[in-house]
C-alpha cells in the first residue's frame, strides 16, 4: 500500500473506531449544511422574480417559509457541527495516541530510541492525535465545501455556461499551487524536525532540575539559551521563507479572483440591462458567483491543508506500522525456567556498523546456579554485555543462548520476565516510594508486604518508613500528588543517591521468582558500610540462583564462582577469585592496586 494510502486508510479507521455514530451524525450535518447556502441563493432569487412580476402573498409565503427554516438551520447547523467535530476530534486524538504508545511499546530493542531520524519522527508522530483530528475536520470541510461549491457551480451553469467555465478555470491555477505549498509546508516541518528537538532540549537543560545544578555552577544559562535562541531563529527562518511564498501566491490569486467576479458582475448587469436575465437571476449569479469563489479558494485551501496533514500524519503512520527493530521469531520457544545456564559463544557487537566493536568474540557461561562476575577497565564493554543477555539488542555476530535455546528465537517479553536487573543507570522515578519499588514487578502494586519485604531486602524498608508519608511518600519535588482529596498535597522528598540505589535494588529483588539476575554495578553509590551490607544481603540474595554481577569493587567479586575480566570486548581471564590471584594477570594487578589506594589513599584507578 502506498503510503498515503495508509495513512488515509489509519486516519479513516481511527474516526470510524473512535465513534462511528458520532462520524454518522458529522457526515449528515455536514451533508445538510452544504446545501443550504444554494438552497438561500435559489430561494432569494425565486422570491425576487415573483416579486418582480408581482405575485401574490400567497404564493410568496410558499416561498418565505422554507426560507426562514434554511434561516434557522444555518442558524443552528454550524454550532453543532462544530460540537461533533471537536469531539470526534478528541476521542481521535485519545485513540491515535493510544495506538502510537502501543507500537513505541512493541519496539523490543533500545536501538530506535538511539535514532535520530525515529526520534524526530516519533515527536512529529506524538502530534498524530492532533494531525488526525485536522485531517478529518478538514476533510469534512472539504467535502461540505465540494458540494456548496457544486451546488452554485451547477447554479451559475444554468445562468450562464461560459462564465461557469471561466470561474472555474480562475481555480485551477490556485489548486496548483496550493498544493505546492502545503508540500513545501509538510516538508518544512520534516526538514527542522532536528533543530526542534534540540531546541526542546536546550530548552529542556534551562527548566530541568537535573541540570540545574551545573547549569548555575558552570555559568552555563546565557550559553545554553543562545543555542536554544539559534535553534528558534533556524525554524523562524524557514517559516518565515514559506510564509513569504505564500503571501505572494495568496495575493496574486486573490487578485485574479477578484477580477473574475468583477467581471462577471459587468457582465450579469448588462445583460439585465438587455433583459437577457431577470433580476432574481443577477441575484443568483452573484451569490452563485461569491459562493463559487469563496467555495473554490475553501476548497483549494482544503485539499492543500488536508494534503498537508497527511503527510505529516504519514509519521505518525510509519511508526504505528513499523517492522520490529529486532527480528521475532515467527514461532517463538517459550522461555522455560533456567536448568543449565546462558551462554554467549563468539558473541562480537557494535552500536553501529561506522562504530568500532565493542565485544569481540566473547564467550562465557553463566552455569545455572552460579554466579559470575565481569569486571574491567571503564568502556571495556561490561554494560553492553548485560544489554545483550537482556535482549535489547542482537549480537552481530555470535550468539546467546538461555539453556541451549537462542535468546532471537525466545518470546522478549517472557524472556524478560525471567530476568531481574539493576543497571548502572537505573530509572529514579516521579512516583511514591511504593510505585517505585512496585515497578520492579506490577503484580505487587497492591501488595504492600511484598513491597516492604523487597525494601529490607535491599536494606531500605526502615529509611523509606521514616518518610513523612511512609510508602506513600512521593519520591519528587516537582510532581504534586494529592493522597486525599480532602487534604492539600505534602511536599515530597529527594532521596539521597545511595538510597536511590537501594530502591533500585528493592525493585531487583521484588521479583524473587527471576532466574536470572543481572546486577550493573549494584553498589556504586554507597558509602563503605552501607556497600558491605548491600552485597552481603546480594550475597544472601544470589546464592542458588544465577546471576551475573559487574562491578568495579573488586572485593565485591571475590566471592562470584567465576570471574571474568573483559579488556577491550574480550574475555582475558576466566577463573575464581585465588586462581586468578596465583595467575598474577590483569585482575590480580587490579586487586592489588585497589587494596593498595585504600591502604595508602591513592586514587582509585578503576
Ligand atoms: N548506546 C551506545 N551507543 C554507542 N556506543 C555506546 C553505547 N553505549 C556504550 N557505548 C560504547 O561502548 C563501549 C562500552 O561501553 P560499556 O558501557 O559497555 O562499558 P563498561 O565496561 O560498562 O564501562 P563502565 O565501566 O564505564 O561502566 C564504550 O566505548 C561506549 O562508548
Amino acid at each position: 500500500m502506498s503510503s498515503t494510502r495508509r495513512s488515509v486508510a489509519e486516519a479513516a479507521g481511527l474516526v470510524w473506531r473512535a465513534g462511528p455514530i458520532r462520524a454518522v451524525c458529522y457526515a449528515s450535518v455536514t451533508l445538510v449544511q452544504a446545501g443550504l447556502p444554494v438552497a438561500v441563493a435559489w430561494l432569494t432569487k425565486l422570491v425576487l422574480d415573483d416579486l418582480v412580476r408581482g405575485a401574490p402573498l400567497s404564493e410568496l409565503a410558499v416561498l418565505l417559509v422554507p426560507m426562514v427554516a434554511v434561516g434557522a438551520a444555518m442558524a443552528v447547523l454550524p454550532q453543532l457541527s462544530a460540537y461533533l467535530g471537536a469531539e470526534m476530534g478528541r476521542q481521535v486524538a485519545l485513540r491515535a495516541l493510544d495506538r502510537l504508545y502501543v507500537a513505541v511499546g512493541r519496539f523490543i530493542g533500545l536501538g530506535p530510541f538511539e535514532n535520530p531520524a525515529f526520534l524526530d519522527r516519533l515527536r512529529l508522530a506524538t502530534q498524530g492525535g492532533q494531525m488526525a483530528r485536522s485531517l478529518v475536520n478538514s476533510a469534512f470541510d472539504l467535502t461540505r465545501t465540494a458540494l456548496t461549491l457544486g451546488g452554485f457551480l451547477a447554479s451559475v451553469v444554468v445562468i450562464s455556461p461560459p462564465m461557469a467555465a471561466v470561474v472555474l478555470a480562475a481555480g485551477v491555477p490556485a489548486l496548483v499551487a496550493q498544493l505546492a505549498l502545503a508540500r513545501r509546508r509538510a516538508r518544512m516541518l520534516w526538514d527542522t524536525a532536528p533543530v526542534q528537538r534540540r531546541e526542546f532540549f536546550y530548552s529542556h537543560l534551562l527548566s530541568s532540575v537535573e541540570a540545574a545544578k551545573e547549569v548555575r555552577l558552570f555559568g552555563l544559562g546565557a550559553f545554553l539559551r543562545g543555542r536554544m535562541l539559534d535553534a528558534r531563529r533556524s525554524v523562524n527562518a524557514a517559516e518565515r521563507d514559506l510564509d513569504r511564498k505564500d503571501l505572494r501566491t495568496q495575493t496574486a490569486l486573490e487578485l485574479l479572483g477578484a477580477v473574475v467576479a468583477g467581471a462577471g458582475l459587468v457582465w450579469a448587469v448588462l445583460a439585465a440591462k438587455d433583459g437577457t436575465i431577470t433580476i432574481g437571476d443577477v441575484s443568483m449569479f452573484i451569490a452563485a458567483i461569491a459562493g463559487l469563489q469563496g467555495g473554490l479558494a475553501a476548497l483549494v485551501g482544503g485539499i492543500a491543508g488536508s494534503l498537508q496533514w497527511l503527510l505529516l500524519f504519514g509519521h505518525y503512520a510509519e511508526i504505528v506500522h513499523a517492522e520490529p527493530d529486532l527480528p521475532i521469531a515467527a514461532h517463538p520457544a517459550p522461555a522455560r525456567p533456567l536448568t543449565t545456564g546462558v551462554e554467549l559463544r563468539d558473541v562480537w557487537f557494535r552500536y553501529a556498523a561506522d562504530l568500532p566493536w565493542v565485544l569481540r568474540g566473547v564467550t562465557l557461561t553463566i552455569p545455572y546456579g552460579q554466579a559470575v562476575a565481569v569486571v574491567g577497565l571503564n568502556g571495556a564493554g561490561k554494560s553492553t554485555l548485560a544489554k545483550l543477555l537482556c535482549r535489547f539488542y542482537d549480537p552481530e555476530r555470535g550468539s546467546i543462548h538461555w539453556d541451549g535455546v537462542d535468546l532471537r528465537d525466545l518470546e522478549p517479553s517472557e524472556l524478560r520476565a525471567r530476568l531481574g536487573a539493576v543497571f548502572q543507570d537505573h530509572m529514579t522515578y516521579d512516583f511514591s516510594a511504593r510505585d517505585n519499588i512496585a515497578v520492579g514487578d506490577l503484580t505487587a502494586l497492591d501488595d504492600l508486604d511484598r513491597i516492604r519485604a523487597a525494601a529490607a531486602n535491599a536494606g531500605v524498608d526502615e529509611a523509606i518508613m521514616n518518610l513523612p508519608e511512609g510508602y506513600d511518600t512521593a519520591l519528587t519535588r516537582i510532581f504534586i500528588m494529592a493522597l486525599k482529596p480532602s487534604k492539600p498535597p505534602p511536599t515530597g522528598v529527594v532521596l539521597s543517591g545511595g538510597q536511590w540505589q537501594r530502591v533500585a535494588l528493592a525493585r531487583a529483588f521484588l521479583r524473587d521468582h527471576a532466574d536470572f539476575m543481572i546486577l550493573d554495578e549494584p553498589s556504586s553509590g554507597l558509602d563503605p558500610e552501607a556497600e558491605h551490607d548491600v552485597h552481603l544481603r546480594m550475597r544472601r540474595y544470589r546464592s542458588d540462583r544465577t546471576s551475573l554481577l559487574i562491578s568495579h569493587r573488586l572485593n565485591a567479586v571475590r566471592e562470584a564462582d567465576v570471574i571474568a575480566v573483559l579488556v577491550d570486548g574480550e574475555v582475558v581471564e576466566l577463573g575464581g577469585h585465588e586462581e586468578l590471584m596465583a595467575a598474577g594477570g590483569t585482575y590480580a594487578r587490579m586487586f592489588r592496586v585497589q587494596a593498595s589506594g585504600y591502604q595508602e589513599h591513592s586514587p582509585d584507578v578503576l
